[in-house]
């Protein structure tokens, strides 16, 4: 049995690299960028116009003249026109190409428009209601960095630099696997003996929040059957996320299993409550990570967030993120074990606190709804009221 904060420094020490693929736009929201992304025109690409009215020449308006005889229309999405004679103006529409020989725009509302001429009612300043071309970005200029989380403002970035496919980090393929005779699918009644099989349940919820893929499998407490199943599964997965079958029963034989199919047992048991039985491994050949949870709902559910999720971010080339949050409730942790107890966290007053949620140990899943995450309390301490610690969200807080 090992420390967590061993246990936890080993999984995040033993990432992996899935490489980057190319992804269509529509597809690219949650992703993490494989690429640094530069403009491929000025941002604005021309002098845009920022207000319909009419463009002029504003030398004409500082030596006096207020009359303009209207000479063309520019639209959005024509192509630049040009003011010849600079005692004239040109109409301009938000969005439209400024058109050459001109350099001033005065809106609609501050004219008056009588038979194809504009009459100047206001003050105008030179270069107004104008966009500058690549006063935004000059092409060639880095909008966004390697390693970004794609959300919908970068989106739109990309979109503009026309980037219709672009290059993310590959997430890993994940086999969901739950173990035990005892477990039934979802959809059927149990027997008194049996237990629908919630965990494979609520990890594929969590891996989809992620935008990870999955697939989910059932497999019995049968050696032979788990040995060729795990084997298969290993070479076609880029991680396997067990449930059950770790700890010290008879029908406890996914340890030996995975050592038997050639993968190498990084740590197995942590001092920690929930989760104490966790083994972690690798397969070399096959690149697959291994993390096989222990069965009870709380402890394959405190892992994945604890471990897998970390672990994950690392992959991504994310920094691993540490939450602090102040406890609103004392704990006295009198056990040498790490605890992490179910909390709820709320924002006040600029801070996290974090009030927590006594459950009815590892097999209580319905006090994990009540819950938006865990609160890390270390071993043999007595946890006082103001005090922080680390905090593990389940859930999105704000
Ligand atoms: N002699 C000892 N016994 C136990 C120890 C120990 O150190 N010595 N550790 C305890 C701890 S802590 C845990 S946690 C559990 C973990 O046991 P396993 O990983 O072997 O898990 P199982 O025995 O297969 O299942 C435990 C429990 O969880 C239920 N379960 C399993 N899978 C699912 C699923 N997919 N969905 C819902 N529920 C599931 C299963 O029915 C059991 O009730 O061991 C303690 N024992
Ligand atoms: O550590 Mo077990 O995961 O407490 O129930």
């Amino acid at each position: 049995m090992i420390p967590f904060e061993e246990a936890k420094a080993i999984v995040l020490d033993n990432t992996a690299n899935f490489g980057a693929i190319k992804v269509d736009l529509d597809t690219a929201v949650g992703q993490y960028l494989a690429e640094t992304v530069r403009t491929d025109r000025d941002f604005p690409p021309f002098n845009r116009v920022t207000k319909d009215g009419i463009a002029i020449a504003f030398e004409a308006y500082e030596s006096g003249q207020r009359e303009f005889k209207l000479t063309g229309i520019a639209a959005a999405g024509t192509p630049e026109l040009e003011l010849n004679d600079k005692l004239q103006a040109i109409e301009v529409m938000t969005g439209a190409m400024l058109p050459l020989g001109t350099d001033t725009v005065i809106m609609y509302e501050q004219l008056n428009i009588q038979d194809g001429t504009a009459i100047i009612e206001k003050t105008v300043k030179q270069g107004q209601n104008i966009h500058k071309q690549g006063s935004d970005e000059p092409r060639g200029s880095v909008v966004l960095e390697k390693g970004l989380r794609i959300s919908p403002a970068e989106i739109g970035v990309l979109a503009s630099v026309g980037k219709k496919q672009v290059a993310v980090y590959r997430k890993p393929k994940v086999a969901i696997i739950a173990t035990g005779n005892e477990l039934v699918a979802v959809e059927t009644t149990p027997k008194p003996h049996q237990i629908r099989t919630s965990n494979a349940y609520s990890i594929a919820a969590a891996l989809e929040e992620l935008g990870v893929s999955w697939e989910r499998f059932h497999l019995k407490d049968q050696p032979e059957e788990l040995k060729s199943a795990l084997k298969n599964l290993s070479l076609k997965f880029d991680v396997l996320v067990l449930s059950g079958g770790v700890s010290k029963g008879k029908y406890d034989y996914i340890p030996e299993i995975l050592e038997a199919i050639g993968t190498s047992k990084l740590f197995h048991r942590v001092q920690q409550r929930p989760g104490k039985p966790f083994w972690f491994g690798k397969n070399k050949k096959e690149n697959t990570t291994i993390f096989a949870f222990p069965g009870n709902p709380a402890s394959t559910f405190a892992n994945f967030h604890i471990y897998f999720v970390p672990w994950l971010y690392k992959c991504l080339h994310q920094e691993p993120e540490l939450h602090k949050i102040q406890l609103v409730d004392a704990f006295n942790n009198d056990l040498p074990l790490t605890r992490f107890v179910r909390s709820y966290a709320s924002l006040t007053k600029n801070r996290l606190e974090a009030k927590l949620i006594l459950g009815n140990g590892s097999g209580d899943l319905t006090s994990l709804c009540k819950a938006n995450g865990f609160v890390e309390l270390a071993p043999d301490c007595l946890h006082k009221i103001g005090d922080w610690v680390p905090f593990i969200p389940t859930k999105r807080i704000i």
